[in-house]
């Protein structure tokens, strides 16, 4: 667990980037930090790895002073993932990923057998590791600069903004693989953004931060959007709040009738589309009770000319209807809290 306890900094200049900031980011989870531009997220962060050092207040480590540490043992638990990863330039992918359990004294075969691991394990192909940083796409060099960082296996990992210098497409699929990593690896992330849907997505818990360095709120996503803490807050959450709560409120609820009963066309346990009068098939939304939210399975819905969203299994084999008056029950069980 990492604490931050009444930690402010104040620069040379006389500018306070973090102001009495005092909270925990818990083992194992993601907590985000996010706030509009010079709110003091880039400052925060790099006091747990000391790259500053606070001018009040302490950072602790499960319990220790990170200042009673020298850095480079500080460091060799944390991993560090930048914007633009900050890949060595004149080394290739393998070695890039290799460096830090090279440092540390493993032999060089086991550290390029870690890297090709790790390489995979991000989702890269193997052939990319005899590579230079130019030779890969934005999104590629990103994956790599994950894998340097977990490659010594730190149970901590520190994230900079590490996906804005992406297209959106390769951004989403970043996330996601972030979310897929740490359901397997489990470490204790504190993750630095500026989009708001990024830290709602990633985060188990958010850290809204305004300028001046100040918590204007911490929260969990899903309370985050139903209750902000102020018109700051309200504010920078932005519009379709509403809507967006749908993501995080369960579908395995929902009333399911029977396919037979609608004029869903189905063959082979799939749904093939909506039968019209005339005979024609208009497109069928999909969604997996269970896995999915509310808001998919309105997404769904909306699709569907026939305003009924489709559930299926994970095969895609058709579970049953959900009705509109289905949907709009469930969505006024959500409006009344
Ligand atoms: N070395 C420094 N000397 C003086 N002021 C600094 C220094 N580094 C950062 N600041 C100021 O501290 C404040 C917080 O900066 P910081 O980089 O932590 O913000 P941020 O939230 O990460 O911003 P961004 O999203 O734009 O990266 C800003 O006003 C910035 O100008």
């Amino acid at each position: 667990m990492i604490t931050f306890e009444s930690v402010t900094k104040r620069y040379a200049d006389g500018t306070v980037a973090v102001d009495g900031l005092s909270l925990e980011a818990p083992t194992g989870e993601i907590t985000v930090f996010v706030g509009p531009s010079g709110c003091g997220k880039t400052t925060s962060l790099r006091m747990i790895n000391r790259m500053i050092d606070p001018t009040e207040g302490r950072i602790l480590l499960d319990g220790t002073d990170v200042t009673t540490i020298d850095p480079p043992t500080l460091r060799r638990g944390i991993g560090y993932v930048i914007q633009q990863a900050g890949l060595f330039p004149h080394r290739k992918i393998v070695d890039n990923v290799a460096t830090v359990p090279f440092l540390l004294g493993w032999d060089k075969r086991k550290a390029k057998d870690r890297a090709m691991e790790l390489l995979e394990r991000v989702g890269l192909d193997p052939k990319l590791a005899q590579r230079y940083p130019f030779q890969l796409s934005g999104g590629q060099q990103q994956r790599v600069g994950v894998a340097r960082a977990l490659a010594a296996d730190p149970p901590v990992l520190l994230m900079d903004e590490p996906f804005s210098a992406v297209d959106p497409i390769v951004r989403t699929s970043l996330q996601d693989e972030l979310i897929r990593l740490q359901s397997e690896l489990q470490k204790t992330i504190v993750f630095v953004t500026h989009d708001i849907d990024e830290a709602i997505k990633l985060g188990d818990r958010v850290a809204v931060l305004r300028v001046g360095g100040k918590l204007a709120q911490l929260a969990d996503p899903r309370t985050l959007l139903s209750e902000p803490a102020d018109d700051f807050v309200r504010d920078f959450l932005g519009r379709d709040r509403g809507i967006r709560r749908l993501q995080f409120v369960a579908t395995d609820g929902l009333e399911l009738s029977d396919p037979a009963d609608t004029s869903l066309d189905v063959q082979d346990g799939r749904p093939v589309g909506w039968r019209r009068d005339s005979g024609e098939l208009e497109p069928a939304g999909t969604f997996v009770p269970g896995r999915d939210s509310l808001r998919s399975a309105l997404d769904a819905a909306l699709l569907s000319p026939s305003g009924a969203a489709v559930a299926v299994d994970a095969d895609g084999k058709v579970l049953g209807v959900v009705s509109r008056q289905a949907l709009d029950k469930a969505l006024s069980e959500v409006a009344d809290g």
